[in-house]
């Protein structure tokens, strides 16, 4: 389980996160809504470990990552974090199997697991036959399904998302959304999703909706 109490958040004299409690529970899809600038990028960051509270505390289970810091954070995100952003950040010089497989090799896993694993992903979310192009050679919705593989392959507990289908099609943007329930579903993952996509936040266990940095419906 995630649970964050009290958190404040300020970039300057701008006060971004005004008390934010919030609890999301294994195996959740949660969806995070709210007009432009309320907060939830900041939140989603803050949650996901990638940015630091000024005041407030977040646990993932029985850590309080938001005390963690150094190697024990970089290790507790690899391990028990994937992230999915709108642009798919892969790396633009490295295939598909070998991008799924950087988070494993950073982890100290073995290559022949990872390439076993990224195999098993590539099936799964159907691009098997693209695992040795680069991401210039892949569409935009093969792209971002190849960076949803690489946030799975340390088998994380919870998957943060922020946009995950801004840069998709319509089309490409509905397989998307079915895959976050499907791999909820086979590998009990939890999703934390920032999303304007209506539709998306709709199919969610739970829509949270942020105004002007508190939540203010669950
Ligand atoms: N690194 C930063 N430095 C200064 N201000 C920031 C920073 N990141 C975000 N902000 C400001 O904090 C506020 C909240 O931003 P945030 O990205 O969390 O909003 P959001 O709800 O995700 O918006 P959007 O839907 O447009 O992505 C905004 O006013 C934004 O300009």
């Amino acid at each position: 389980m995630l649970q964050a109490k009290g958190i404040q958040k300020f970039y300057g004299d701008l006060h971004v996160l005004k008390g934010v409690d919030v609890e999301i529970f294994d195996n959740e899809v949660v969806s995070i809504v709210g007009a432009s600038g309320a907060g939830k990028s900041t939140l989603l960051h803050i949650l996901g470990t990638l940015d630091q509270v000024d005041q407030g505390e977040v646990w993932i289970g029985d850590t309080m990552v938001s005390k963690l810091k150094g190697d024990k954070l970089a290790d507790f995100r690899n391990s028990q974090i994937g992230f999915i952003f709108q642009f798919h950040n892969l790396l633009p010089e490295f295939t598909a199997e070998e991008n799924i497989m950087i988070p494993g090799l950073i982890a100290g896993k073995s290559e022949f697991a990872l390439k076993q694993r990224a195999k098993e992903l590539a099936e799964l979310l159907d691009f098997s036959d693209r695992l040795d192009h680069k991401p210039s050679e892949m569409s935009g919705g093969e792209q971002q399904r190849v960076a949803v593989a690489r946030a799975l392959i340390n088998n994380p507990k919870i998957v943060f998302a922020d946009e995950p289908s801004g840069n998709l099609d319509s089309q490409n943007a509905q397989a998307l959304h079915e895959l976050f329930f499907k791999l909820r579903d086979e590998f009990g993952q939890t999703f934390v999703i920032v999303t304007h996509n209506q539709e998306l936040a709709r199919m969610a266990d739970r829509m949270l909706t942020m105004q002007d940095g508190k939540i203010i419906q669950v």
